[in-house]
């Protein structure tokens, strides 16, 4: 089986994921870090370099190559993973794939995401606080379209990251 965490930037996907498979005691796979693997550069420069454009093809790419393998493992999405491309169709036609979305409210991901730009490239030009949670009520908005269609979803707001595995782990029972 392959646990697939979906959800917007800075939910916990990687975090989450990364415990996860620990626990089950199986791979982890990051698909922001195979497409920086195989363009041997980071996702900042990615983007600044080559565009969002060329930046969504590998993303498809590395998504499609990952999910050829009927390892089991646990991967973590990117936060626009789900909503471009043939993506989603990819992760619900295939029979290994349990989709889980950890959901949060643009608030709480605000909180989350306003020390932690840097790394992404979407929201880092967003100087204030008032300016992040009004770009990510709307991008939320547009992309819960791509999540909700998730076979399971999590309510990840005020949550342990240890009570998430938990949880995941109980629906997998
Ligand atoms: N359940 C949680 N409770 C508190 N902080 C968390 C939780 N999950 C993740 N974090 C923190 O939030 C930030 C974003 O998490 P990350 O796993 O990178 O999210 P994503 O991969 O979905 O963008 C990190 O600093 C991480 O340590
Ligand atoms: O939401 C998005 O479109 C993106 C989310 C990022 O991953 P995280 O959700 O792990 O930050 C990364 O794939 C890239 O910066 C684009
Ligand atoms: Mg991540």
């Amino acid at each position: 089986m392959k646990i697939v965490l979906c959800g917007y930037m800075g939910c916990g996907k990687s975090t989450v994921g990364q415990l996860l498979s620990e626990k089950l005691n199986v791979d982890f796979l990051e698909i922001d870090t195979e497409i920086e693997k195989k363009e041997n550069s980071s996702i900042t420069d990615i983007f600044q370099e080559n565009g969002e454009i060329y930046f969504r093809k590998i993303e498809n790419i590395v998504l499609n190559e990952v999910l050829k393998t009927s390892k089991n493992e646990v991967i973590s999405l990117g936060g626009g993973t789900p909503c471009y491309a043939n993506n989603l169709h990819l992760l619900k036609s295939n029979e290994h794939v349990k989709l889980f979305y950890l959901k949060m409210t643009p608030q709480n991901l605000t909180a989350r995401l306003i020390n932690e730009k840097q790394k992404r490239p979407l929201i880092n030009h967003l100087q204030t606080e008032e300016k992040l949670e009004e770009y990510i009520r709307k991008h939320l908005f547009e992309r819960q379209f791509y999540y909700l269609q998730s076979d399971f979803m999590i309510d990840a707001n005020a949550k342990s990251v240890e009570e998430l595995t938990e949880e995941i782990i109980n629906l997998l029972q």
